[in-house]
């Protein structure tokens, strides 16, 4: 495939976050590539150079992905973070949620050329061109619609939720400072809301947000189904960058990225937008909720992302030591501090052998990875036969409706019943009926079930994916202990005004 300037035109615009910016295929003549997303990295500016992680691995990098090899092998960053998706990522959050994608060649190919043919002349031929340019990702497929995923029948519609869930647990490190202690009990997402709401008010113009958002991420990964609904329901209403629904692909609730809000006046137009949407499909929109809530509880996703969440066990108050270890440079934490007994204990970290340093900063950056990454989960109608034999089912009684899940398969396969699944319906459907008989009841039977048979039912299968897994810059670390700080802070701060 070549992707060039008479091309261009068949990539529409999807989405984008401060790094990167995802174009999707609508058209291609072959129609190979057709629902492909690119996803760009962007020219960094004062705003995302941040988030701009550079073109290689420093040496420091290398030295602690050491025991990954493909991580080591990768030529730039890009390849290296596609391998830490494979190796590391996908082993923790199963492979099956996971989709690399491929790397783009183009840019990385002509690189080489330019720079064994040229020199350094070339690097900055090649430096205007990745201006311009830049890196090129594609990702298999799109995750926010079911209809591209080869083998799978073509259906009515389909919608996603993308959500980006944010640290789902309170830290209990022993090396958060005294003063700190507040992030034991207040979630670092609702800290960080007070502290992204003032940047809105003093800087006026963009809003970062217009409202403290009510999600708790501590509901989401509560494991308890009501708990869950309570997340997506308060996503919904502050949506943020956390919350997005996408209808057939076109995003349709929820923020484009690039950090800006919307006005009040235009919130409220497109939730009674999506409201009307999702009935037209046949979905009350509190269904929808619970659709998606159940969802998320059933497939156990979410304790699997908790779980690599908290490889993240001395909080950054206490892996920020370990970072100095690594580049062996003085520690400038440990240097301001004039508490004796505070000094010791963080002096313990910087005895700490190298290796145990690497391995605490290495989980370190999965974790964030973790925290940072999202989730979007498609759903489109389908046959009560074909959800039946290969797809585990959820029943949402306030509605009647049966959903879905397709946590068995990988994309791609092809749904079909199978009689052995046939005449277990058969069998349990006797079974049901006999029992109902026994109870006393005409033919409903005591657990719910009735509505498993009957034919007005509309029946949904799900993908789950994680987007944006790249791995983190370990020269993110003082910025982490920076924000962290800052966060805490001007939490603390606002308290005590408030108590006053
Ligand atoms: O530090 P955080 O928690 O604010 O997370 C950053 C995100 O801010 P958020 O609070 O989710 O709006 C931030 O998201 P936005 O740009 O605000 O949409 C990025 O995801 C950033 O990652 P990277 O620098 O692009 O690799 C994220 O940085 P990392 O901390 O994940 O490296
Ligand atoms: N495979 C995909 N299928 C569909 N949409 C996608 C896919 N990958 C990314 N997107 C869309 O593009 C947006 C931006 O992508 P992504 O989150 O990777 O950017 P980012 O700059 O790394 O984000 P962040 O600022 O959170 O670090 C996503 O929020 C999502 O809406
Ligand atoms: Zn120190």
């Amino acid at each position: 495939m070549i992707v060039g300037e008479s091309t261009a035109k068949d990539w529409f615009y999807k989405g984008e976050g401060a790094a990167n910016l995802t174009k999707q295929c609508q058209f291609d003549v072959f129609m190979k590539q057709v629902g492909k997303v690119l996803r760009i990295q962007k020219i960094p500016n004062k705003k995302t150079l941040s988030a701009h992680k550079g073109l290689d691995l420093s040496n420091h990098e290398k030295l602690i992905w050491k025991d990954v090899g493909e991580i080591l092998e990768s030529a730039t960053r890009d390849f290296a973070s596609r391998a830490f998706i494979q190796h590391v990522m996908a082993d923790l959050l199963n492979s099956k949620h996971i989709d690399a994608g491929v790397n783009f060649f183009g840019a990385i190919l002509f690189y080489f050329l330019m720079y064994y043919v040229f020199g350094v002349a070339a690097a900055f031929i090649f430096l205007s061109m990745y201006i311009f340019n830049a890196y090129h990702k594609i990702v298999p497929w799109d995750h926010d619609t079911f209809s591209t995923i080869s083998g799978t029948p073509k259906c009515d519609f389909s919608i996603a939720v993308e959500i980006k869930p944010k640290c789902g647990f309170l830290p209990s490190s022993e090396y958060i400072t005294e003063a700190n202690a507040i992030k034991k009990n207040a979630t670092r997402f609702k800290m960080h809301q007070f502290l992204k709401h003032h940047r809105g008010e003093v800087t006026l113009v963009p809003v970062i947000i217009l409202q403290i958002s009510g999600y708790n991420p501590l509901d989401l990964f509560s494991g308890s189904r009501d708990r869950i609904l309570q997340a997506i329901v308060a996503l919904f209403e502050s949506p943020q960058n956390n919350f997005r629904i996408f209808f057939d692909g076109s995003l349709v609730f929820g923020g484009l990225g690039g950090g800006l809000d919307n006005t009040t006046e235009q919130f409220n137009n497109s939730k009674e937008a999506i409201a009307n949407l999702i009935a037209s499909s046949g979905l009350q929109l509190a269904s929808f909720f619970e659709l998606v809530a159940e969802t998320g509880f059933r497939s156990g996703i979410f304790d699997r992302l908790l779980a690599t969440q908290k490889l993240d066990v001395l909080d950054i108050e206490g892996a920020i030591h370990l970072y100095y270890n690594i580049i062996s440079q003085p520690c400038p934490i440990c240097k301001n501090l004039s508490n004796m007994k505070v000094l010791h204990k963080y002096s313990s970290l910087h005895s700490l052998p190298l290796e145990k340093s690497m391995k605490i900063v290495r989980e370190y950056l999965i974790s964030a990875t973790a925290k940072d990454c999202s989730l979007m989960i498609s759903f489109r109608p389908s046959e009560l036969g074909c959800t039946t034999s290969n797809y585990d089912s959820v029943f949402l009684r306030s509605s009647n409706q049966t959903y879905a899940y397709k946590g068995i398969l990988s994309a791609g396969e092809l749904v079909a019943p199978q009689p052995i699944q046939f005449l277990n319906q058969l069998v349990f459907f006797f079974l049901i009926i006999a029992f109902s008989i026994l109870a006393g009841l005409q033919i409903l039977h005591p657990f719910g079930f009735t509505s498993y048979y009957r034919s007005d039912l509309v029946c949904f299968c799900f993908q789950a994916f994680f987007i944006d897994l790249d791995l983190k810059p370990l020269d993110k670390m003082f910025h982490y202990y920076e924000l962290d700080q800052k966060i805490v802070n001007f939490y603390k701060m606002n308290q005590e005004i408030e108590q006053k």
